[in-house]
């Protein structure tokens, strides 16, 4: 597969006034024009190939979102190389623009006080989209996200999921070939979340769409990413698959145990006594959890060990959240796997 991005040692400082505080610290800080920098984004490299959907991880003021800025054109690197279709995004704004689609979360590329069936009319022609074209794209669009009740309702009626569809529909209706998504479902509901997600991945899987995802929630990278990079004070700390990721920094498993009728969980436990493979984590009425490390004993060892000494009902064996590997990472500086 060939580099759509490519970022080497990308970089981005940020001056910011240096504050004084105490008595005419405000004044201070407009005379004196001293300066901090921030260093947002310090040297990241990367390369994102046609189709991928690559999610871009990390804590708040992580880097994530400048980086975003960059690969858009909006934001002008202050080191290193950055290259979208074999062109740096800054240097010809427009022509790039022709090739991507942006949402950013909290912002909108829609007219407000128009209905917001407008709006996709008004791109298609900024576009240059041939009629019949865009007709089939904005058909698509109001099946997939069930557009159809609002369209006729101007943008600044709209519910924040309806406009977020709106959003999402507006950057795509160009077909694109690469989609940035910079928290695309903050704030929304479950259900509007599920749609957003049902969305994205046909995007990326029907129309081949390469997606960049920026997102605070797990549940979206878990549905939607088979890869992640994770950044950090603007360094990249891991880029590899989630499964990858899991499996060096979370390789427990729990096996959730239903006792058969009569029996507790405690009891439960002091029949497998102290030499039951993996740890007693948690006993609940009649449910047992024991945790093992899967790399070390065999799930079905653990099984064996627990049915030859209690009687069950059920078992059930669950994979580590991705928020163990988050908690774990947000600790570590340097990650290598
Ligand atoms: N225009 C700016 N001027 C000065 N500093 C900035 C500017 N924009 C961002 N920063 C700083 O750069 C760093 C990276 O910010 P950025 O918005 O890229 O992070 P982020 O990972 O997107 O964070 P979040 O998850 O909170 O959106 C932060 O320390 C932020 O305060």
């Amino acid at each position: 597969m060939s580099a759509l991005i490519r970022a080497e040692g990308l970089t981005k400082y940020y001056r910011r006034p240096r504050r004084h505080d105490g008595a005419f610290g405000g004044l201070r800080t407009l005379v004196t024009r001293q300066y901090d920098e921030v260093r947002a984004v310090d040297g990241v490299d990367f390369t994102v190939s046609a189709g991928e959907l690559v999610g871009y991880l990390g804590p708040n003021g992580a880097g994530k979102s400048t980086t975003i800025k960059m690969m858009t054109g909006v934001l002008v690197p202050t080191g290193g190389l950055i290259e979208v279709h074999g062109t740096a995004p800054w240097r010809n704004r427009e022509k790039n623009a022709m090739h991507i689609g942006v949402v950013f979360g909290q912002r909108s590329q829609l007219w407000w006080d128009l209905p917001l069936v407008d709006s996709f009319t008004l791109l298609g022609k900024m576009y240059r989209m041939p009629e019949a074209d865009y007709r089939r794209r904005l058909d698509e669009f109001v099946d997939l996200l069930d557009l159809g009740p609002f369209l006729d309702r101007p943008v600044r009626q709209l519910s924040l999921g309806q406009r977020m569809r709106g959003d999402l529909a507006a950057a795509m209706i160009h077909e694109p070939s690469i989609l940035y998504l910079d928290e695309p479902t903050l704030g929304l509901d479950a259900v509007a979340r599920e749609r957003m997600r049902d969305f994205i991945a046909e995007m990326n899987r029907e129309s081949v769409t390469t997606i960049v995802l920026t997102t605070h929630d797990l549940v979206d990278v878990e549905a939607l990413c088979e890869r992640v990079v994770f950044i950090d004070q603007g360094r990249i700390l891991y880029d590899g698959s989630v499964a990858a990721l899991k499996a060096a920094y979370a390789p427990h498993r729990t096996l959730v145990v239903q006792l058969a009728s009569g029996l507790t969980a405690g009891r439960a436990a002091e029949l497998l006594g102290p030499d039951v493979p993996g740890e007693v984590t948690a006993e609940e009425g009649p449910t047992l959890r024991i945790r093992f490390e899967a790399h070390r004993i065999s799930a079905q060892e653990v099984i064996s060990a627990v049915t030859s000494r209690c009687p069950v009902t059920d078992l059930s064996i669950v994979e580590p959240e991705l928020e163990d590997v988050m908690r774990t990472l947000y600790g570590n500086c340097e990650i290598t796997v």
